[in-house]
Formats: C-alpha cells, sequence, structure tokens
C-alpha cells in the first residue's frame, strides 16, 4: 500500500540577493512521521521553515501538502490548511493570560457570525463554552492548568515553550513544525520534550517538522533526518545512517 506523502518539497531554492540560503533542497515529510532537519549555523534550515509556512515566498521549486501546492500561499493561508510552527524565539501574547492565548488561538475554528457575540446568542455561548473546554484540553497535555490564569509573560521558559506548542495544536494540525523547541530547556525539559512529540504525533495524528540542534532530542525522536549544509541538502535517512555518515561527520567536524 503505497501512502501519499503529507508534505512534498522538491528543489526548494531560496535566494537573498546574491546569497543562496536554500539551494535544491527536496524531502518528503510522512503522514505521522517525525522529520528534522539539521545542518550548521546558517544552513538554510529556519530558511526551509519560513519557505513551507508562507512567511517566505520561495525564488523556485515546489512545496506540496497532500499533493496540492501550498508555495507562495501566505503564512495564515498556510495555517489555514493545518500548516502551523513555532518560533526560535517564543512568540506568545505575553500580557495575556495562559488560558487566554488558548483561546485567542481558536478564533478561525468555528465562525460564528459577529452579531451573534453582540447579541450574546446560545449559539454563541456554544462556541465559546467549546472553546474553553478545548483550551482547558490542552492545558492539561501540557501539564500547565495551574497556570490557566497567568500572563503567559510570567511563566518559566520551559512552560512558554509548551504553551508555544499547545497553541499549534489546539487548531488541529497536520504538521506541526518545530524551530529548536529544546533551546533553553533543561535536561529534563528536554526529555519531557521528547515524549511530548512522540504523545502528539501517536495521539492527535499530526506529522511533526523539527530543527534542532541538540542532537540527543533529534537522534531520539526521529524517523528520519536532512541534513543541510551552505544551503545544500547533503544527506537524508534513518537516525543511524545519518549518525555515521561522513559527509554528515565532516560538516559538524568542520564547525568546531
Ligand atoms: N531575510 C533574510 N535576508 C537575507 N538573508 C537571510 C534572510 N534570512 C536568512 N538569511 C541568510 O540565509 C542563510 C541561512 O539562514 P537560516 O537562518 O535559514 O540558517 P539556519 O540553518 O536556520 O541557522 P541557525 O541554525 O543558526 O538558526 C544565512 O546566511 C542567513 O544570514
Amino acid at each position: 500500500m503505497s501512502t501519499t506523502p503529507l508534505l512534498q518539497v522538491r528543489d526548494l531554492t531560496m535566494r537573498f540577493g546574491g546569497l543562496v540560503a536554500v539551494d535544491g533542497v527536496s524531502f518528503d515529510v510522512q503522514p505521522q512521521e517525525i522529520f528534522a532537519i539539521i545542518g550548521p549555523n546558517g544552513a538554510g534550515k529556519t530558511t526551509v521553515f519560513n519557505c513551507i509556512s508562507g512567511f517566505y515566498k520561495p525564488s523556485t521549486g515546489q512545496i506540496a501538502l497532500q499533493n496540492r501546492s501550498i508555495a507562495g500561499y501566505s503564512s495564515h493561508r498556510v495555517a489555514n490548511h493545518g500548516v502551523v510552527r513555532t518560533f526560535q524565539n517564543v512568540r506568545l501574547f505575553k500580557a495575556m493570560t495562559v488560558l487566554e492565548n488558548l483561546l485567542v488561538a481558536q478564533h478561525h475554528i468555528e465562525h460564528v457570525p459577529f452579531w451573534s457575540g453582540l447579541l450574546n446568542t446560545p449559539g454563541y455561548r456554544r462556541s465559546e463554552r467549546k472553546k474553553i473546554a478545548n483550551a482547558m484540553h490542552w492545558l492539561d497535555v501540557m501539564g500547565l492548568r495551574e497556570f490557566a490564569n497567568r500572563e503567559a509573560g510570567n511563566l518559566a521558559y520551559g512552560h512558554q515553550r509548551r504553551l508555544e506548542i499547545a497553541r499549534c495544536m489546539i487548531t488541529g494540525p497536520k504538521l506541526l513544525m518545530l524551530d529548536e523547541p529544546a533551546a533553553g530547556l533543561n535536561p529534563q525539559e528536554k526529555k519531557d520534550l521528547q515524549l511530548l512529540i512522540d504523545q502528539l504525533r501517536r495521539e492527535y495524528q499530526v506529522s511533526v517538522l523539527l530543527i534542532e540542534h541538540d542532537m540527543g532530542l533529534v537522534m531520539g525522536v526521529s524517523e528520519r533526518i536532512l541534513v543541510m549544509e551552505y544551503g545544500k541538502p547533503i544527506a537524508t535517512g534513518v537516525p543511524e545512517a545519518i549518525r555515521n555518515d561522513e559527509r554528515v561527520i565532516k560538516a559538524y567536524l568542520g564547525e568546531a
């Protein structure tokens, strides 16, 4: 039985003036696969993310979600198609509470006419109750319920990272893109993150595309890994093959 890849990236190229930040990158992400992109600083990993998530319009190349092109879509439109992401630097509404962050994240899920809010109709109240229940569910999954009414900006850093993931997951995505999710986490939080990523894939059938420098996490959680160097793909394979790949070892030793 052949499965259609969830995401297909073909010959993706992104130029900034004379700089080719991404140069002919191709890969697929399968349904429910955990796929990592690694490589030295400046290799072009975040630029690949920005192209897929609609923050950049690729110079050339194809990006398809379930066989339908999303290349050049706005970030908003890409998110509406079920592709959501986190950022290297946590981006939350820091002055809002944890709960409010999860309520605003659901604004596009269910459209009730604007006047139903003004009139406080039963439909509006039902929709609000559903959003609160969803938010509570995700606070439980992330172990954040006790912080529901705390300002997001006052949460510990590791908790802010989990809230950011919750904000993505509450939209019911097909593809969750995590940009260096382990950065700034302590060893226990990294272990918890690995379990969480695996749990999200198993229980919510999401595929995960991951950029990460922490090799313990990458090797522990990913099914396949793409290695980039100077914008180019230099290897794709399972963790064991990547660990022993000559070019990969050279790219990393060369960085030291
Ligand atoms: N908007 C932009 N304008 C100009 N150059 C850019 C832009 N975004 C990225 N670049 C350049 O593209 C190259 C790749 O950067 P990118 O951030 O994608 O690398 P990265 O692999 O994610 O690095 P890191 O691991 O340090 O986050 C770098 O040389 C960077 O300076």
